[in-house]
């Protein structure tokens, strides 16, 4: 049987920005495979380079970014080797994405309306404009708003009902693969639920692929069936979101990340941070970059970068990880 092709191939990516201070090696040499029908979470600090990454998919680097090296392919095609004509017509039909705050970025002066016809009639040449509103209203369906609010401003919806739009506006082409970066930050804890309800529902139906950015660990291990955990740039380790109820045997910085979610006790909630801050892009420590922070680091740590250990379903990058033991041993 021949196997099944990714929606999303990432391959030894990096993404580095040209800034005064030197090049910021914002993502650097990660890989990844997203199959449909499935939702991948992407976790790590502020500046870790989620969001780099996410726009580096998209090919919407900010002009100071350039993809330094390896290949991202979406459907099997190479982004990057794309024509403009070409990658216009891929950008949104095949892959789609909801930018951090995006309920922000509807243009104030249009209807609802006017903004999902615009994305509908831009890639269809051949839809009439008939066909684009009855689009218009299942895409508000399929999101839970009433499709009277098409004919509303966007200042005139609450906020998890902007979200809404932008989701709707996401996949109104169909696309195989979404990437949410943050897309419910913004919310309150009740919306933010009933829109993360929202997008499981949407896509058991449209069966396509999500890269779910967030910095929100619980909440992602919840969402996601496969957990991308990133720091400085890089995938410490990828494991499959049930792995992540325990801390042991983690990544130390995956383990750092399970003992910072809060836990209630009988009367107090205990949270346990992760000593020290994340390093400077322009200038990472050797070896492991996580090294500085790390409580098991030795002189190894130190002065090699670590190697991926594949073991079952999670890729570890730490020296101190155990492969017959299957967890990281504290040297
Ligand atoms: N235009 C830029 N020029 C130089 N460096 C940049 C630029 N934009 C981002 N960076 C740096 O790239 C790194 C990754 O940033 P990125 O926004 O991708 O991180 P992130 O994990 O998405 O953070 P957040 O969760 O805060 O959005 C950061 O160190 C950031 O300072």
């Amino acid at each position: 049987m021949e196997a099944k092709q990714p929606v999303l191939e990432l391959e030894n990516v990096s993404v580095a920005y040209d800034s005064q201070a030197g090049m910021v090696q914002a993502v650097n040499d990660v890989s990844l495979k997203i199959y449909e029908n499935t939702i991948v979470g992407l976790i790590g600090e502020s500046g870790s380079g989620k969001s780099t990454l996410g726009n580096a998919i998209m090919r919407l680097l900010k002009n100071s970014a350039v993809l330094t090296n390896g290949t991202i392919k979406v459907n099997g095609k190479d982004v990057y080797q794309m024509d403009k004509k070409e990658l216009q017509k891929f950008r949104w039909s095949q892959m789609s994405m909801v930018f951090q705050s995006a309920m922000n970025a509807l243009n104030p002066v249009l209807t609802i309306e006017a903004q999902i016809l615009d994305v509908l009639l831009s890639h269809h040449k051949k839809m009439s404009k008939k066909e684009a509103r009855a689009k218009a209203v299942e895409l508000m369906e399929i999101v839970s708003i009433d499709p009277s609010h098409l004919k509303s401003y966007p200042h005139e919806l609450s906020g998890g009902m902007r979200q809404r739009v932008v989701i709707a506006i996401a996949i109104a082409l169909d696309p195989k693969l979404v990437i949410m970066d943050e897309p419910t930050t913004a919310l309150d804890v009740v919306v933010q639920r009933s829109i993360l309800d929202k997008i499981k529902e949407i896509q058991k139906v449209k069966k396509f692929a999500i890269l779910f950015i967030s910095h929100d660990f619980s909440l992602v291990s919840e969402l996601a069936s496969k957990v991308a955990i990133m720091y400085a740039g890089r995938f410490v380790e990828v494991t499959d979101s049930q792995s992540l109820k325990q801390a042991e045997g983690h990544h130390p910085y995956t383990q750092g990340l399970i003992h910072a979610i809060p836990h209630l006790t009988a009367d107090e909630v205990s949270i346990e941070g992760i000593p020290g801050n994340p390093p400077d892009l322009v200038d990472l420590p050797s070896g492991c970059a996580y090294h500085p922070r790390c409580p098991f680091a030795n002189e190894r740590c130190r002065i090699e970068r670590p190697a991926i250990s594949k073991v079952n379903n999670r890729e570890i990058e730490c020296h101190l990880y155990d492969v017959e033991r299957k967890e990281v041993v504290k040297s």
